[in-house]
């Protein structure tokens, strides 16, 4: 199968932080994280990615053509990002919605036309987000936000959907279900999804390809069960945890213990 995103010997950055020598690749139809500690880089990798920051060297490629010939319209029409913090205050849902199909008219003409409302509509009826249509976006919950942004970045009908931290802010039941709409739309429509999730748990169930980001380098990439084991997640995040796996889907699962839990067992073992 061929690849959505193939990322060769990447380096880029700031002054104080680079990125180095970073190499991915992603198959389509992909179901994708990255996951690391804070500061480790992964939302500059989403900035190179979505080209709001020069690379210094390497290549990005979207389905094999690389992004440096892509015009910041083609690339708005390619990929979509949904950000961690969405501001459109004064906005009707709907409005927030049909901008998604701005990559699609010229500078010139910003008026809809009807299959933007018929696109737009689709897409909040998969998100349910259409029965919020007239109300502001202020007026929603930060899930309901969550799931406009969603349906804004799939009215720009992208073939790489890329989510940063899309289920921070939320309890379970709407984390599940964000991620329950992601999982339908990878799987019924085949969109390539590449998300940055902090929650390792939520990451083994839903994501097929894990990238594990540390001090701006690739530590480990491959599936969730060569990802997450005791040692990387030892290596890198410098916490104990013991793994194991999720008794319904297979996947591994991380426990933490407190430091007076670990304590205990020390001197348990101490004594012994
Ligand atoms: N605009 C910027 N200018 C200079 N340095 C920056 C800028 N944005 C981020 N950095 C620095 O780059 C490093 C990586 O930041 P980045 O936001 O990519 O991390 P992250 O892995 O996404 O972190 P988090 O999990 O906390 O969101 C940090 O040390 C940060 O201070």
């Amino acid at each position: 199968m061929s690849n959505i995103l193939n990322i060769q010997n990447l380096c880029c950055g700031y002054p104080k932080f680079q990125l180095l020598d970073i190499n991915i690749d992603i198959p389509k139809g992909s179901f994708a994280g990255i996951i690391g500690p804070n500061g480790s880089g992964k939302t500059t990798l989403f900035r190179a990615i979505t080209g709001t920051l020069g690379l210094k060297s390497g290549k990005i490629l979207l389905s094999d053509k690389n992004l440096k010939s892509f015009s910041l319209r083609d690339r708005a029409q390619n990929i979509a990002i949904v950000s961690q913090f969405i501001e459109a205050g004064d906005m009707t849902v709907e409005d927030y919605v049909l901008m998604g199909r701005i990559p699609y008219h010229s500078r010139f003409n910003f008026f809809e036309t009807d299959d933007d409302f018929e696109i737009a509509r689709k897409y909040m009826e998969m998100t349910d987000t259409w029965r919020f249509k007239d109300q502001l976006m202020s007026e929603l919950s930060g899930g309901e936000q969550q799931l406009a942004g969603i349906a804004r970045a799939l009215t720009q009908q992208p073939q790489l959907l890329l989510l940063d931290e899309p289920t921070s802010h939320l309890d379970i039941t709407h984390q599940v279900h964000i991620l329950n709409v992601l999982q339908q739309l990878n799987q019924e429509m085949g969109l390539s999804v590449l998300m940055v999730i902090h929650d390792l748990n939520l990451a083994s169930e839903y994501c097929d390809w894990l990238i594990l980001v540390n001090q701006g380098k690739i530590h480990t990439q491959g599936t969730p069960e060569e990802v997450l084991t005791f040692q990387n997640i030892e290596d890198v995040y410098q916490t104990v945890v013991v793994t194991q796996n999720n008794p319904l889907s297979g996947k591994p699962a991380i426990f933490l213990a407190s430091q007076k839990v670990l304590k205990e067992i020390q001197e348990k073992l101490a004594k012994k």
